[in-house]
């Protein structure tokens, strides 16, 4: 008898090959590149398994796993369970009291054990999704230059230029299906951090798993590095990007052309790729320009929209008005704020108002005061349709009065623009008046939840783009909604990838609003809340993607036939499972041959003759 060593031997079809080490690498790369959950274990080194976060367990490898793998002894004896392993974790980020060591320590977590990541996640999503995401992912990109630590997520530079594809082809998985671009120059309302805005693709991406249930193996986080015009960056030792302003203009454009054609090349016509954080310039001009020509979509821009959207469908039940019987005014008129205004357009006309008429009811404000045909300053392109024929002023807080606004949008990234004088009058303008502070981080945001009950006699509706502690008014409590788009394109892009759309239009976004309203219970509202509660985040997540994806074969962009029965069953059976898997070969049991035995060869030999004899 001879034992093999795991480490240098693989199953090749049954028979026992040796590999040289190179070979050994490469078969590893070649497994790990073709297989999202499915794994093949007799092409893996055993401390492969450790080393990739894909397939470490740590402590979880059973005795019989370390032993068929070759890892025993590469581990502390102790053997723990899933249950002792997240209890250590709790524990752990729990010790760190500085935000962003607690920020590390997950990162790390993702970086060694995806799998148990991704539990954490799912036993407490409310207290882990401020630290992956909004607004702690905030903190860790203004300070990337101590977070960056290994590669998670590609930077894809000015410099790439004619080299983009062979830059994206050493990305070291094939499968992938969705991809998160920024450029870094409006990161949450914290502006241009250039590089450093890595932090927003890679939360925006870890979400696409932790509440939609998007493999991570299909997810990948693009930086495209051309510069930032900001000057302490510039200056900043840890900076990690190119030290130089940004690029613009014709050799930009060029930049995303390539990008886009390498994305498809080599990935297929249908990836997805989700732009975020990109300042309003390009942000608009961008989706213009690829949304019908690729699978893509601006999240600030129409995640956002459909965010609010269900939101103000949600609160009708609490105001018996109509969408159309409200009066919008926004302070930012940028990719968030007239994203919005479109869709509560849209909204309008399903009610049955004409769009002219419906956009009369939205006033916009942006840096240069109220968007006014008459003023002299520009009006930016994307807004001109709603520029209104009225005297120009830069007082909003006047307007709010002289408009009587009923809902308030504050999307300017300017934090406390939403004065207690402004909160006060709307108040005066209406019984419950709608109050949506939604820029990030949390100091970015209009006004506080408590600010906004405290100063409209806690009549308000309230909801902000990062969370905030549970209000107290007059003895009672009230927990406000997060307005953030979170809600919402984790699950249209699972809707998007699992009917392999090759667009995603904006009738999408409508679609996944009506989803999310239809999913805030009565108990929310009397609560205070016109978004549901986000413990049932990922079931909502599957809803908005069945209904999604149902929306996409009835505008025939779906790639995927025959259309599946049910789409909700579909999707259930698509996502990820973050359980552990187990690494030692399960056999199946097949039923025992009942045909003749023998037991020695002669007497097989003799049985044979006796049977031919007798022919
Ligand atoms: N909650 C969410 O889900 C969500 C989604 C997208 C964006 N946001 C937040 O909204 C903010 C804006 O995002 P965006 O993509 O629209 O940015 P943007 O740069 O495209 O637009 C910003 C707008 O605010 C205006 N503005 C700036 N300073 C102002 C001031 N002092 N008064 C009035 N207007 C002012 C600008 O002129 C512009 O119109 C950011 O803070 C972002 O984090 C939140
Ligand atoms: O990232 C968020 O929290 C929401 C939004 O995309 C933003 O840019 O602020
Ligand atoms: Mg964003």
């Amino acid at each position: 008898m001879f034992s093999v060593p795991p480490n240098f031997y693989a199953n090749c079809g049954g028979v026992i090959v040796k590999l040289s080490k190179l070979n050994c690498a490469r078969t590893f790369f070649l497994t790990v590149r073709n297989n999202v959950d499915d794994y093949c274990p007799n092409l893996m080194r055993g401390i492969d398994y450790l080393k990739n976060p894909q397939f470490n367990k740590g402590l979880a490898f059973t005795m019989q796993e370390r032993q068929a793998l070759g890892i025993q002894g590469l581990l502390a004896a102790n053997y723990k369970t899933l249950e002792e392993q997240l209890a250590i974790c709790q524990f752990s980020v729990d010790r760190y009291k500085d935000p962003l060591n607690k920020y590390l320590y997950l990162t790390e977590l993702q970086d060694n054990n995806e799998r148990l990541f991704y539990e954490l996640l799912a036993t407490d999503v409310q207290k882990f999704l401020p630290i992956v995401y909004t607004p702690i992912v905030g903190l860790a990109c203004q300070r990337f230059g101590l977070v960056y630590r290994r590669p998670r997520g590609l930077f894809i530079t000015i410099q790439d230029k004619g080299r983009v594809a062979s830059v994206l082809r050493n990305w070291p998985t094939t499968n992938v299906r969705a991809i998160v671009v920024t450029d870094g120059e409006r990161i949450l309302g914290l502006g241009d951090l250039g590089a450093y805005g890595m932090g927003i693709p890679v939360g925006k991406l870890t979400l696409y798993t932790a509440l939609a249930g998007v493999p991570p193996a299909y997810c990948l986080p693009i930086t495209l590095d051309v510069g930032t015009n900001t000057q302490n960056l510039l200056e900043d030792p840890m900076y990690i990007g190119l030290r130089r302003k940004r690029v613009r203009g014709e050799e930009y454009d060029s930049l995303i052309e390539e990008f886009m054609q390498a994305c498809v090349k080599r990935y297929g016509q249908d990836v997805l790729i989700q732009f975020e954080d990109f300042a309003l310039a390009n942000a608009t001009r961008l989706l213009a320009k690829y949304q019908k020509h690729y699978c893509t979509f601006n999240d600030d821009i129409q995640g956002t929209a459909s965010v609010i959207v269900a939101g103000i469908i949600a609160a009708t039940r609490i105001t018996k008005r109509k969408i159309s019987d409200n009066v919008y005014l926004f302070l930012g008129a940028g990719s968030a704020g007239v994203g919005i205004a479109n869709l509560i357009v849209d909204a309008m006309a399903e009610e049955g108002t004409q769009t002219a008429e419906a956009r009369k009811k939205i006033y916009l404000f942006d840096v240069d005061g109220f968007l006014s045909t008459k003023r002299k300053e520009a009006i930016p392109v994307h807004a001109t349709h709603l520029a209104k024929d009225m005297e120009p002023t830069k007082n909003f807080e006047k307007f709010v009065g002289q408009v009587k606004a009923t809902c308030l949008v504050g999307v300017s990234t300017v934090g406390g623009t939403f004065t207690p004088t402004i909160l006060k009058q709307m108040a005066k303008n209406i019984d419950r008046p709608m109050i949506f502070a939604l820029s990030n981080p949390t100091i970015k945001s209009e006004c506080t939840a408590q600010a906004a009950y405290d100063n409209t006699e806690g009549r308000c509706i309230y909801a902000s783009g990062s969370p905030f502690p549970p209000v107290n008014y007059n003895g009672k409590k009230y927990l406000t909604g997060q307005g953030n788009n979170s809600y919402v394109y984790p699950g249209i892009a699972l809707g998007v990838l699992a009917s392999r759309a090759h667009h995603a239009p904006d009738p999408l976004f409508l679609t996944a609003a009506k989803v999310l309203a239809s999913n805030v219970t009565d108990d929310d509202l009397k609560l205070g809340r016109i978004y549901p509660s986000l413990g049932d985040i990922k079931c909502l997540s599957i809803k908005i993607a069945a209904g999604v994806m149902e929306n996409i074969y009835k505008l025939n962009l779906a790639s995927l036939y025959p259309k599946p029965k049910d789409s909700y069953q579909f999707v259930l059976d698509y996502i990820y499972d973050s359980s552990y898997k187990c690494y030692t070969p399960q056999f199946h049991e097949y039923p025992a041959d009942t045909g003749i035995k023998v037991k020695t060869i002669k007497e097989m030999i003799d049985m044979y003759k006796a049977k031919n004899k007798k022919k």
